[in-house]
């Protein structure tokens, strides 16, 4: 097993005149050897001198050392000049490590914003100067830590070192229990030599960036509808808001002759009205132009009828008091104001506010088709085949897009050949804005998706996603048109649908970015689960027990078994797996994609 080697200077006049006052140096080796099992730590002490810092610095550089932890002399003291000594030795600066190991403290102590600290390269050799207490160096290598395998292979390039950058260093530690820890950055050349997919492996959240800088909108919804004012006075005139008696307010309370009734949807009544008299009349009735005030009938007694059946006499026992059960015109919008207080592209939302003011627009959606590949699939009424299975994926893509609001114009089933997928793919990008395709996206060689991409002069934008499920993802872009390879096992597919497929059209339909996602909840875990490698998004049933949000998973979750979608209301979000954090536990709190409208199975 080959060694990494790490250097520790610790720069303090204290430590280099007394050595037993040196506790963080110590520390962080001890660190070190406890993380990476394979590890040599030479370690060394310098004082507050730029010229004696760079020297024991450039002793490391460019040798087998890997990376160099320096800790002291970052702070605003006058002798403190450890980034100004490592900025110049540094070819490459790396500002997001160092910005990394500030937020963490920052979160632990606003005192962090006193230390200088800086990261960068120089020639092979990664250099982190962190502060000098023994407390600040834990915390700020616990934030490093995980990020050291990648950075070596990343500064040193070589592939080998990739396998054994994950081999040696974080997997392979007897009593470690990550075994095949996956490299996000890993990616092979495809060759006979080295089979693994060309495509790096990218974390979920550049997937979505890289969603939202390729997408274009279809339609301009501020333009077309958050500008839009209203072209009419809700209420049109003034209305009443109860049923009961119209009246003058100024006439008080007591006997008042009943002039007649009112009711919804006749026209507002001019006839004169004296303090004594009144109109029944009915909620949403226009009042008459003589009242100002309505009475419930809850507030009246009635008096007297003639042989009619008809009111005559009412006693009036509330005091009428001016604009009383009254809405005045434009009360609830009025003309000229904006329909929508706020952008709210849900359907429901924009088309009861357009009827409400008498407008209809249609509001361009993105044109979607669904395409299902795999020679295995049979139609769900098809007699059962040998070899076969039914296909899912199209039932559930489609009725996932009407369950968000869109609509999909066409399904197509394609069996794994390339010319009948390039064809079918070329045929219906002549008119869809978007294809949701499964299957045919891994390494098999009837995965033809990505290749038929290229030859229709597609850019793939991601091939792979640091996820589980949904491993190959790929999304793929060609001028105004889009495309997304879901992985074909159908919760890869429902998952990766929620994740991505579902942002991308929510963005071209014109939402706000910040809704496009599926809204976040905080869940207690009530299974304990062992992490895997990738980052994974478990499928759970919420539960509420007294308000808490609690979430139980929905069993096997093998990317295959569909079943797992029964009953689940989110998708837990749960982190990769490391050396120091192998298993998920019951009663952490983990952050929770919710899935569905009605996403509380149960009450507790
Ligand atoms: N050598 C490797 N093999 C695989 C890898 C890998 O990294 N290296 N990734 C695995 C992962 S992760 C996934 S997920 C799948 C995705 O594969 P594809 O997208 O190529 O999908 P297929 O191979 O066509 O099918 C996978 C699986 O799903 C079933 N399927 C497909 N379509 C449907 C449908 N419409 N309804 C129901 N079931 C469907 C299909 O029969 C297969 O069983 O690749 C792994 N392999
Ligand atoms: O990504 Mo695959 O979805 O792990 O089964
Ligand atoms: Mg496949």
């Amino acid at each position: 097993m080959d060694v990494v080697y790490f250097g520790v200077l610790t720069i303090s006049d204290t430590c280099y005149k007394d050595p037993s006052k040196n506790l963080s140096g110590p520390k962080l080796v001890r660190l070190i050897i406890e993380s990476f099992s394979n590890a040599e730590v030479a370690c060394s002490i310098a004082p507050d001198e730029h010229a004696v810092i760079q020297e024991g610095l450039c002793r490391w550089i460019g040798s087998d050392f890997r990376v160099i932890f320096t800790t002291g002399g970052t702070g605003f003291g006058p002798r403190d000049v450890t980034p100004e000594a490592t900025k110049t030795l540094v070819d490459r600066d790396c500002p997001h490590l160092a910005m990394v190991i500030a937020q963490a403290s920052l979160n632990k102590t606003k005192f962090a914003a006193l230390s200088r600290g800086i990261c960068g390269i120089a020639r092979n050799t990664l250099i982190i100067n962190l502060p000098g207490s023994e407390k600040a160096v834990t915390e700020c290598f616990a934030t490093v830590r995980d990020l050291l395998p990648h950075a070596i292979h990343l500064i040193t390039n070589e592939l080998t070192l990739v396998k054994r950058t994950h081999d040696e260093i974080q997997g392979s530690r007897p009593d470690s229990p990550v075994m095949g820890h996956v490299c996000p950055h890993k990616t092979g050349n495809g060759t006979d030599s080295d089979r693994n997919s060309t495509f790096p492996m990218l974390p979920v959240d550049d997937v979505l960036s890289l969603i939202f800088e390729n997408v274009k909108r279809c339609v301009n919804l501020k333009k077309l509808l958050w500008e839009m004012t209203s072209p009419v006075n809700i209420p049109p005139f003034r209305a009443s808001i109860k049923d009961g008696y119209a009246m003058k307010s100024t006439g008080f309370s007591g006997t008042k002759r009943v002039l007649g009734c009112i009711a919804a949807g006749d026209e507002p009544n001019s006839s004169p009205m004296a303090e004594d008299e009144c109109f029944k009349i009915n909620t949403g009735a226009p009042l008459p132009v003589a009242a100002d005030c309505v009475v419930q009938v809850e507030d009246t007694k009635l008096l007297q009828k003639d042989r009619h059946g008809n009111e005559v006499l009412v006693d009036i026992i509330a005091e009428p008091v001016p604009g009383l059960d009254v809405r005045p015109v434009g009360h609830d919008l009025s003309t000229k104001s904006f329909i929508f207080p706020s952008p709210d592209p849900s359907p429901v939302v924009v088309k009861s506010l357009l009827a409400s003011v008498g407008s209809r627009i249609d509001v361009r959606k993105p044109k979607i088709a669904i395409v299902s590949t795999g020679s295995e699939l049979m139609a769900p009424n098809d007699a059962p085949v040998l070899g076969k299975i039914y296909d899912s994926n199209t039932t559930m893509l489609e009725e996932l897009l009407q369950y968000f609001g869109f609509e999909c114009m066409k399904t197509t089933v394609l069996s794994d050949n390339f010319d009948e997928t390039k064809d079918m793919l070329s045929d219906l990008f002549e008119v869809m804005d978007f294809v949701i395709c499964s299957g045919g996206v891994s390494m098999g060689d009837k995965d033809f998706v990505k290749p038929v991409l290229e030859k229709l002069n597609f850019e793939l934008h991601c091939g792979r996603v640091n996820m589980k499920p949904g491993k190959p993802l790929t999304f793929a872009s060609r001028n105004d048109k889009y495309f997304f390879g879901l992985p074909g096992n159908p919760v890869s597919a429902f998952v990766t649908f929620h994740m991505f497929a579902l942002p991308a059209i929510r963005w071209a339909a014109g939402w706000d970015r910040n809704k496009c996602s599926l809204p976040k909840i905080n869940v207690k875990l009530m299974n304990e689960l062992s992490l895997d490698a990738r980052p994974e998004f478990v499928r759970a049933s919420v539960i509420s027990k007294k308000g808490v949000l609690c979430a139980r998973v929905t069993g096997d979750q093998i990317s295959s078994r569909l079943q797992s979608i029964v009953g689940a209301d989110v998708l837990i979000h749960l982190p990769g797996a490391t050396a120091n954090r192998p298993t998920a536990r019951v009663g952490k709190t983990y952050p929770a994609s919710v899935l569905r409208y009605d996403f509380i199975s149960k009450y507790e």
